[in-house]
């Protein structure tokens, strides 16, 4: 690549170059043939935007409020896990932008809410152990987290093939410490999905635990991950 990187595909091929191969596949591996990863792209690619012509846009103003809170523009990253694998500073950076904390982040709950004062919300699954998300939710409320975004397409983990593959290590997450190991070690493909399939997911999560999760936090409760219109309506 020649001179400085301008867009997210050189971004991307940079940080292909830099990272070891296990944790850049992680990031930008897909499940399943990556088919539906591949067919997002392409969907993406397929939103055409309508620019108006003859428009003032002298003076642009991008501010929006999301849940009445004010933020500059209207983006937030999507919470996903492990950022210090790719940089030192993991989700406090991410943070300082704008983001939706992993559950399964890299800095805790509580080194990113001192890190800035962005508007932030807190993702969560819930665990087999009830008792480990009732801690976190109540800790990402004590601080100053806005919301709760409860992950509900995602009751098993999609069969990451690369991850299996290069037989992705589970590391200790520092938001479970003194709560539960999230190390798990098989021979057997990849440790994120051990953990997750064996050890955490609560896969009869259904519609009636969300009160159960109301009940345990004041902060409002997101849906991530409702994919038909049945579900949504
Ligand atoms: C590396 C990686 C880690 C992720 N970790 C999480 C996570 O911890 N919690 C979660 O709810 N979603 C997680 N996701 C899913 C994203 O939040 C998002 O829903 C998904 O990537 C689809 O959006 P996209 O098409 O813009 O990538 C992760 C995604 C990636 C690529």
């Amino acid at each position: 690549m020649e001179g400085e990187p301008v867009n997210v595909n050189e971004f991307q091929e940079l940080a292909r170059q830099a990272l070891p191969k296990i944790y850049y596949d992680y990031y930008s591996g897909g499940a399943e043939d990556e088919y539906t990863l591949k067919q997002n792209v392409e969907a993406f690619q397929g939103i055409t935007i309508r620019p108006r012509i003859l428009v003032d846009v002298s003076r642009i103003d991008l501010s929006t409020t999301v849940l009445g809170y004010q933020i500059s523009v209207p983006i937030l990253i999507a919470p996903s896990a492990k950022h210090k694998w790719a940089h030192p500073e993991g989700e406090v950076a991410t943070a300082r932008a704008a983001a939706i904390l992993s559950y399964r982040s890299t800095c805790t709950i509580e080194e990113v809410a001192s890190s800035c004062n962005a508007v932030r919300f807190f993702q969560c699954y819930v665990y087999k152990r009830r008792d480990i998300s009732a801690n976190l939710l109540q800790r990402a409320e004590r601080c100053g987290y806005k919301a709760i975004v409860l992950t509900v397409d995602s009751p098993r983990l999609g069969r990451r093939e690369k991850d299996i593959k290069n037989k992705m290590v589970n590391p200790q997450l520092k938001n479970f410490e003194g709560l539960i190991s999230t190390r798990v070690s098989t021979d057997d493909g990849s440790n994120i999905e051990a953990f997750d399939a064996n050890t955490a997911f609560d896969a009869s999560l259904s519609w009636k635990d969300i009160g159960w999760l109301r009940s345990i936090t004041n902060l409002p409760v997101l849906l991530k991950g409702v994919l038909t219109h049945e579900d949504g309506g």
